[in-house]
Formats: C-alpha cells, structure tokens, sequence
C-alpha cells in the first residue's frame, strides 16, 4: 500500500464550487481578487449555493431569508447560560449550539434537496446569531435581537457591540467574510463532506466541520497569530522571538500552507485592511508587527503568510474580542460547507479511505486471569 501522509495532493473529489490552480483561488470561476473588491457577501453565498450570481431578485430574496431566519430558539440561548461561561471557548459554544439547533428543527433529518436547502439558509442566518449572543451573555449583557434592515456584515458587528458600525468596519468585515467563504477541500471542508457521504444530517456535518475548523493548524490559527503578537509586545522584540521559533523547529502562526506555494491570494487583501485599519485605531504596532514577522519567516523559511495571518489584526482593530477570530471564520466558511454539503448529496458516494497497518501480527486471546497484574 502506497501512504501519503496528510494526503497531500490526494484528488477525493470532483466539485464545481471553488478552485486552486497555480496559486489564483476562484469561486465558480471568479477570482477571488474581484470578489474581494466587488461582492457582497450574500452575493458569494448566492454564487456558492446555485453557481452564478444572483440577480437582483434573487439577491434580495436570499438577503430576505436570511433576515427572517437569523432569530435563535430561545432553548439554545437558554442553554449557553447553562455553560461555565469564563471556561468555555466559543468555538467549543458554537459547535455545541450548532448541534443542538438540530434537536429544535423539526426538518433536522429530511432528506430532500428542498428541505436541505431550507437547513442551509437556517444554519447561515444563525450562526452570527449563535456567536454574537454567546459572547455578549459571557460578559453578562443581553443579545442583542437581529436587524432585517442591515447587511449580513453590519448585522453581525451591530449583534455583537449593540452599535451601528461604521461605514468602513462594514467594508471591512464583509471583505473578511467573501474572503474566507470556501476554499476547495480544506481539512473542514473535508470532514464535513465525510460526514454527510454516510447521508448523516446537515446538522452533523456542520457541527463536525466546526470542529475541525478549531484546530490551530486549520482556523483556530487566526486566533494564535493574535496570541503572537501580544505575546511579542513590541516591533523591536520581533526578531529574537521569531528566530529563537524558528532556531527550536516550531512553527509561526498565520504561515505556510498545504497548497498555494507562492502565497496566499488572500493574504494581501487582508494586509491592506490591517495597514488602513491598524492606523485609524491607533494601533499601527500590531501592522509594523506583522511586516516585520512576515519579512523574516519569508526570509529565512520561504513561507508566505496565508488568510490567517493578517486578519488577526484586522479584526482586533474592529474590537473584537480575540477568541471570535475562528467562530468568525466559521461564520463565513459555513456557506462553504454548506455548498459542498449539498454538492455532496447530489452524488453521494460513501468516503471511506484504507490505512495501512503497522499494529502487531496475528495474537492469541488470553483470558484477563492468565495475563498476570
Ligand atoms: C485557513 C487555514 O487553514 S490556513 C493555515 C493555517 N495554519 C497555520 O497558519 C499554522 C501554521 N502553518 C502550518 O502548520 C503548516 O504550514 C500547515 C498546517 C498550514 C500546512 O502543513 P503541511 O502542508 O502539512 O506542511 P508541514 O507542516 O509538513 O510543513 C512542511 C515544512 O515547512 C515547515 N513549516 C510549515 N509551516 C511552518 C510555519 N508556519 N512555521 C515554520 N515552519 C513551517 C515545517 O516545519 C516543515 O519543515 P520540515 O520539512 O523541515 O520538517
Ligand atoms: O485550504 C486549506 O488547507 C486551508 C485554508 O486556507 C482554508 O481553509 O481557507
């Protein structure tokens, strides 16, 4: 049996949503530099789920969806008050909410293409839901109830601060979240489709996609690169910290990547926002920071930096808290999962790959008295 660890350029699938081919990432053959500059957010859930952009119409259709299905059960808010609240990472609380709002839609485990779609709306208007309300209740303050009149990205920082944001912090967010929509089969993507291929519910295979997205090496390293750079403090500590991580093997957060090996087409939008955004806060450290950080590890590693790393500073410039980093990811990436959940569906083949054992040879069962203490 031939073994390719982490399956690195293993092919598992056909799809029809989003492409990596030499390093220019495109959602149904749009560039991913256009989006960033043009698209609305619910304007890339609309290309994600139907493979073309919506007209008008359409647009305002989904936009109106959305609106009316961004309330949570009043069970699952019930439920994070339940929660030992200043230990609980809201990753972990998303995951846990996301699951049980299974347990309160009746259609949870309908099998049919409509009812399917009908989850994929649910599940993108209450995520922001489900982030914003845990961590308003974690400070003791009340959610803050969903606005119909607002974008997708003004409605989440609107959620989340109980204030109408600024004209550029919306620019801003929804260009992180058009930005971090889909990305081919990355390793949430993956188990999400993994788990859907046993024709397990939408809800399953979101809430383990969430899972997979937590990890350091995966979203949760948006998280790190902020925990980096306060750790580092200040531009004239950069180097020593990042060449003694570098001189002990470990590795920098925000860097490197399975398959773009150039660079990150992300990542220069996002280091644009961080420039403008840093400056307008006052906060201009944690930019001359990342230049720094990023001049060595390219430097001395050769590794760009990938989505993970410039936008830890943008979204604290936004004032948010830094545990939200991945749960934001998330609330973004599931429109993707969502497409390729139902991608998925629509020509389902169980995914069920070998491995290659390397365990003991054949044994004989000894009963527990003879194998002594
Ligand atoms: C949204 C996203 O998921 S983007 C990725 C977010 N994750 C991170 O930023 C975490 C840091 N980066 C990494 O851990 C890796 O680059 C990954 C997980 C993204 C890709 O991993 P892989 O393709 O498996 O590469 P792997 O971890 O085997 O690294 C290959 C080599 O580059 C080195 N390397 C890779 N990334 C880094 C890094 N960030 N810092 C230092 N060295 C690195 C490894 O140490 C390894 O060196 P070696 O061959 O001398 O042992
Ligand atoms: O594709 C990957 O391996 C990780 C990534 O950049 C993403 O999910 O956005």
């Amino acid at each position: 049996m031939t073994v390719t660890r982490g399956l690195e350029g293993v092919v598992a699938t056909t799809s029809s949503i989003s492409s990596i081919i030499d390093d220019t990432l495109t959602y149904v053959g749009y560039d991913i530099d256009d989006l960033a500059v043009n698209a609305t957010f619910e304007e890339v859930i609309y290309l994600l789920w139907h493979r073309k952009l919506p007209t008008k119409l359409e647009l305002e259709e989904l936009t109106k969806q959305l609106a009316e299905n961004a309330e949570l059960p009043k069970e699952v808010i019930d439920h994070f008050k339940m929660y030992p609240i200043d230990k609980v990472h809201p990753m972990g609380a998303l995951r846990s909410a996301v699951s049980l709002l299974g347990l309160y839609d009746e259609e949870a485990d309908a099998m049919d293409p409509e009812a399917n779609y009908r989850k994929a709306i649910r599940l993108q208007a209450k995520l922001p839901t489900i982030v914003t309300t845990f961590a308003r209740i974690r400070k003791g303050l009340e959610p803050v109830a969903p606005r119909t009149d607002l974008s997708f990205a003004a409605n989440f920082l609107y959620m989340l601060s109980g204030q109408e944001p600024e004209p550029i912090a919306i620019e801003a967010f929804n260009k992180a979240l058009v930005l971090h929509a889909d990305h081919e089969l990355n390793a949430s993507t993956f188990t999400a489709r993994v788990c859907v291929a046993t024709l397990s519910d939408v809800y399953s295979g979101i809430t383990a996609a969430i899972g997979a997205l937590k990890g350091p090496l995966h979203g949760g390293a948006n998280e790190a690169v902020m925990k980096m750079l306060t750790e580092i403090g200040s531009v004239d500590q950069v180097d020593s910290y990042v060449r003694e991580k570098l001189e002990n093997k470990e590795k920098i957060m925000g860097f490197g990547h399975r398959v773009y090996r150039k660079g990150d087409p992300r990542a220069k939008h996002l280091k644009v926002m961080s420039e403008k955004l840093t400056n307008l806060t006052g906060k201009p450290e944690y930019y001359e920071m990342s230049t720094r950080i990023e001049n060595i590890v390219t430097g001395e590693k050769n590794l760009p930096p990938n989505v993970d790393f410039y936008s830890a500073s943008v979204y604290d410039s936004l004032g948010i808290d830094h545990d939200l980093f991945t749960p934001i990811f998330a609330v973004s990436r599931v429109s993707g999962w969502l497409a390729h959940i139902l991608e998925q569906y629509e020509n389902n083949r169980l995914i069920r790959p070998r491995a290659d054992y390397t365990g003991p040879g054949m044994q004989k069962y000894i009963p527990v008295e003879q194998r002594g203490l």
